[in-house]
């Protein structure tokens, strides 16, 4: 894909539907007792990984023009798989799905493509060992394939050692069919999708400043489940709204929930003009129309518990340090060497690339913003966040920058290229 210095961007765009809430439906849906309808479902490739996974397992899940059915089996409905469950390229599938089998009275094998091979999946299985599972890695390197054979749980208090919702996610997940209660704290407090979307579906959740504790077995009753636009994707029209001079966007439909609006925060720290519009709450989760218009924007710090909320932001958000006046320091952004792609080594080399005077450090990196980018061929590494943020970059950098392997969009945004060229 080619890019070269853009026009302004006016007008209104909506964006695909939440990822990680579209996953977390399905699943849900799966688990309870009727029909879950879910609208605005993302239709990326990760969501239909979940969907896959879930049709192999017994359950029935429709396709309308306007919904997806999912036809929930209960908690103890599902049958065992008579083939590998594949999650593609999906972290939250391969991790999240990983707590409810070990909770089966079968035995599966999970795993993923090339990518989802080499991420840490040790952040799981230790947890789930310590409420009894019984859970390898196929090839003992910690990653998958996964062999999970369901066994009783009991309910533990799980210390992670990292922020992160899929870690929290699969143990509150195998908590439901624990003896016990079962808890869960983090260092900084991550996404809540789940502990909202429990709470809807009629499962007992408490929140506690970075504590999460649910009770086990209870009635899960299927839900009406509105998808919000994803603040994820999002991410790329802010970036693009705010770099391009002379760009005034309204961007409809964006999920706001507050362990996810770090970038609005930063961008607001940046100097960003910006504007929240239409503030409603949809099934539990806030979300808004968000106003851009183009904005001089001044260099940073991000770090600490802003990180887990804008951790899938950090490439783009990097995009617009690069374009600001002055320092940008990221830090505490480790978790970004283990995504599809180690992104916090393709950042620093793609904006190097493009002229950007930037360092990476241990856990994140520091850019002096301001010089004028350029454009550069620059590779995916099949990573849909990478791809996006440089597509951004394409938009605002002197000459042509063309993505290789851009195909990966479709993981998260169908259609991005449409809607940002358009
Ligand atoms: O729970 C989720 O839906 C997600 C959690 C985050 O991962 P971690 O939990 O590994 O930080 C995020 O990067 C991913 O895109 C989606
Ligand atoms: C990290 C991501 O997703 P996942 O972990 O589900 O693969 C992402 O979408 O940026």
């Amino acid at each position: 894909m080619l890019f070269h210095k853009s026009h302004p961007l006016k007008g209104e765009i909506t964006v695909p539907g939440d990822k990680s809430i579209s996953h977390r439906g399905i699943m849900l849906g799966a688990l309870a007792n009727g029909t879950t309808s879910i609208t605005n479902f993302l239709k990326g490739a990760d969501c239909l990984s979940t969907i896959s996974c879930f049709q192999k397992m017994g359950i029935e899940i429709e396709e309308t023009e306007n919904e997806i059915l999912v036809h929930g089996k209960g908690l103890h409905g599902l049958s065992a798989p008579k083939e590998i469950l594949d999650a593609g390229n999906s972290g939250t599938t391969t991790r999240l799905i990983s707590g409810i089998l070990a909770g089966q009275n079968f035995s599966c094998d999970l795993t993923g493509d090339a990518s989802i091979q080499k991420r840490p999946m040790k952040r799981i299985m230790t947890p789930l060992s310590m409420m009894g599972a019984d859970i390898t890695s196929v090839h003992n390197n910690g990653c998958a394939p996964l062999h999970i054979k369901g066994a009783p749980l009991k309910g533990i208090s799980y210390q992670s050692p990292v922020a992160s919702a899929q870690v929290k996610s699969c143990v509150l997940f195998a908590g439901l069919y624990a003896d016990g209660k079962t808890s869960v704290t983090e260092p900084f407090l991550s996404r809540n999708h789940s502990e909202l979307m429990l709470s809807s579906f009629g499962a007992s959740v408490q929140t506690c400043g970075t504590t999460a504790t649910i009770e086990p077995e209870p009635v899960l009753t299927a839900q009406k489940v509105e998808v919000p636009g994803d603040i994820s994707s999002a991410a790329f029209f802010i970036a693009a709204g705010l770099l391009i001079p002379g760009s005034e966007l309204l961007i409809k439909n964006v999920g706001i929930n507050p362990t996810r609006d770090g970038i609005l925060r930063v961008c607001k720290q940046m100097g960003a003009n910006l504007e929240l519009l239409n503030t409603r709450t949809q099934c539990g989760e806030p979300v808004a129309d968000i106003l851009v218009k183009h904005s001089e924007l001044n260099g940073t710090v991000i770090e600490g518990d802003l990180i887990p909320t804008l951790i899938d932001e950090l490439p783009v958000i990097a995009v617009m340090a690069a374009c600001a006046n002055g320092e940008t320091i990221i830090r505490n952004a480790e978790e970004l060497k283990v995504k599809e792609s180690n992104r916090l080594e393709i950042i620093v080399h793609h904006l190097s690339e493009m002229g950007c005077d930037i360092t990476g450090t241990e856990d994140g990196m520091i850019i002096r913003g301001g010089k004028p980018l350029h454009g550069a061929v620059l590779d995916s590494h099949l990573d849909h966040r990478i791809a996006m943020s440089f597509a951004v970059a394409g938009l605002v950098a002197d000459g042509e920058t063309e993505i290789t392997n851009a195909d990966c969009v479709n993981i998260s945004y169908p259609g991005f290229y449409r809607d940002l060229l358009r």
